[in-house]
């Protein structure tokens, strides 16, 4: 092996985790710094006795993708390596394109290890992607987690996504391919400047008269990553003190969560309204200092799907009844996101929220002691206009309401975003 490559090497193995798993997934696209991955990678599990398998996913967007998985699957066999392409069905025209196949792409990769019971996937990004990544951050104002970057080791569905490579540039995998003579293929997207990916790269060599360069980029988001992880412990810890979950609404301790550093409450707050209703983005800044500011002066809100209201030195999130699908749902199935309801068999039961006709059914709703409106969006079930049961509301009639199993527990799911 050649000095560089040894070097290389070594900057790879240093991101890796300490065990790696008997069986390691690469993700070749055939682009240059997947096969450099694979070359280096190839060397390491040899050293350590890791059984490598390849796969590339054909996203059926470009007619060459065929015979670019196909160019991958012959570099796999030439180096005594399994391969498997992976076929995304399509886009069905809702999102953005890129984000779709980028999801998409996760999915199946994930899906094959698991079936293959390959416990991670090394993945290609390089510096340069990092760098890029966080001048498109920047550009959003993000906070310590938008630029604290791609992650060097996450977890997906229960498989490991790994990227060693985010220490090291393009150039400088390109100039050890040339080294060892090896091919790759080029893709034209990469110099189409209707992304804001390739812009940001131009940028990037503007900037570096200024000493700003992929290296240093990528060293800050790795600082980032680690002020981030001790913020989220300190969230963690605070979550205890002053949250509690009753049922599926959280009560904050007003008194104690204004004492906290404004990155700990709004950390809290949007861990808050992620478990309450639904994982997707985030709540806006905006959205989230108003209803900062609502909980300092005890005052009712709404966010992300949520409502906070007031009672006593407590102010309570829960779901809001507008925000809830109106569609029904069905005993058994994920209802709002995060609820099962399972109970005797009755033919056309539907789950819906329980709403101001539901509470009237149940008299002595007041002795929970919950707000009104906290109620009204707790899950239900109904036999045509009759209402069989309100679990959350303690009248059970036999059914029990359980948040989903995938939900985590709460004071680590509420922070860990
Ligand atoms: N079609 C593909 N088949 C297999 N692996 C792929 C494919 N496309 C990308 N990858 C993997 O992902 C790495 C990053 O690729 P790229 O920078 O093009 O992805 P991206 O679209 O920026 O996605 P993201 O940054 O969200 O992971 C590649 O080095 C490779 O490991």
């Amino acid at each position: 092996m050649t000095t560089q490559g040894t070097l290389l090497k070594s900057e790879l193995r240093a991101r890796l985790p300490e065990n790696l798993p008997r069986r390691l997934g690469v993700a070749v696209s055939g682009g240059g710094d997947s096969v450099a991955l694979l070359s280096l990678l190839k060397h390491i599990a040899q050293e350590e006795q890791v059984e490598l398998f390849v796969a590339t996913v054909n996203h059926n967007l470009r007619p060459e993708a065929v015979a670019e998985a196909d160019w991958v699957a012959q570099l796999a066999q030439g180096l005594g390596l399994p391969h498997e392409t992976l076929h995304w069905q399509g886009w069905d025209q809702t999102g953005n394109l890129q984000d779709r196949a980028r999801q998409a792409r996760y999915q199946l990769l994930s899906d094959w290890a698991r079936d293959k019971q390959i416990g991670a996937i090394a993945l290609g990004h390089t510096a340069d992607d990092q760098a890029e990544t966080m001048l498109m951050r920047l550009a959003r104002a993000a906070g310590v987690t938008g630029l604290s970057g791609m992650p060097a080791m996450r977890n997906y569905q229960g498989i490991m996504l790994l990227r060693p490579m985010l220490g090291v540039t393009r150039q400088q995998l390109r100039d050890y391919l040339a080294k060892i003579g090896a091919d790759w293929i080029e893709d034209p997207s990469n110099h189409d400047r209707r992304f804001d990916r390739i812009k940001a790269r131009d940028a990037l060599t503007g900037l570096s008269e200024i000493g700003i360069s992929a290296h240093s980029l990528s060293r800050v988001a790795e600082n980032l990553a680690q002020a981030r992880e001790a913020l989220e412990q300190i969230t963690q810890d605070s979550a205890r003190q002053v949250l509690s979950v009753d049922g599926g609404d959280i009560c904050v301790d007003r008194a104690q969560f204004s004492t906290l550093p404004a990155e700990i409450r709004r950390r809290l707050l949007t861990g808050c309204v992620r478990w309450i209703a639904g994982r997707g983005y985030p709540p806006r800044q905006a959205a989230t200092d108003r209803a900062l500011l609502a909980i300092d002066q005890g005052e009712a809100a709404t966010i992300g799907g949520c409502l906070l209201i007031p009672k006593a030195d407590k102010m309570w999130i829960c779901r809001e009844l507008n925000a809830v699908e109106s569609a029904p749902g069905a005993p058994g199935q994920i209802w709002d996101g995060r609820w099962i309801l399972s109970g005797p068999a009755i033919p056309d039961a539907q789950v819906h929220p329980l709403g101001a006709a539901g509470l009237k059914a149940v008299p002595d709703w007041r002795a929970l002691g919950k707000p009104r409106a906290a109620l009204l969006a707790s899950p239900s079930v109904w036999s045509g206009e009759v209402l069989v049961s309100a679990p959350m509301v303690g009248f059970s009639n036999g059914w029990l309401a359980e948040l989903t199993p995938e939900e985590p527990e709460f004071h680590s799911s509420v922070l860990s975003h």
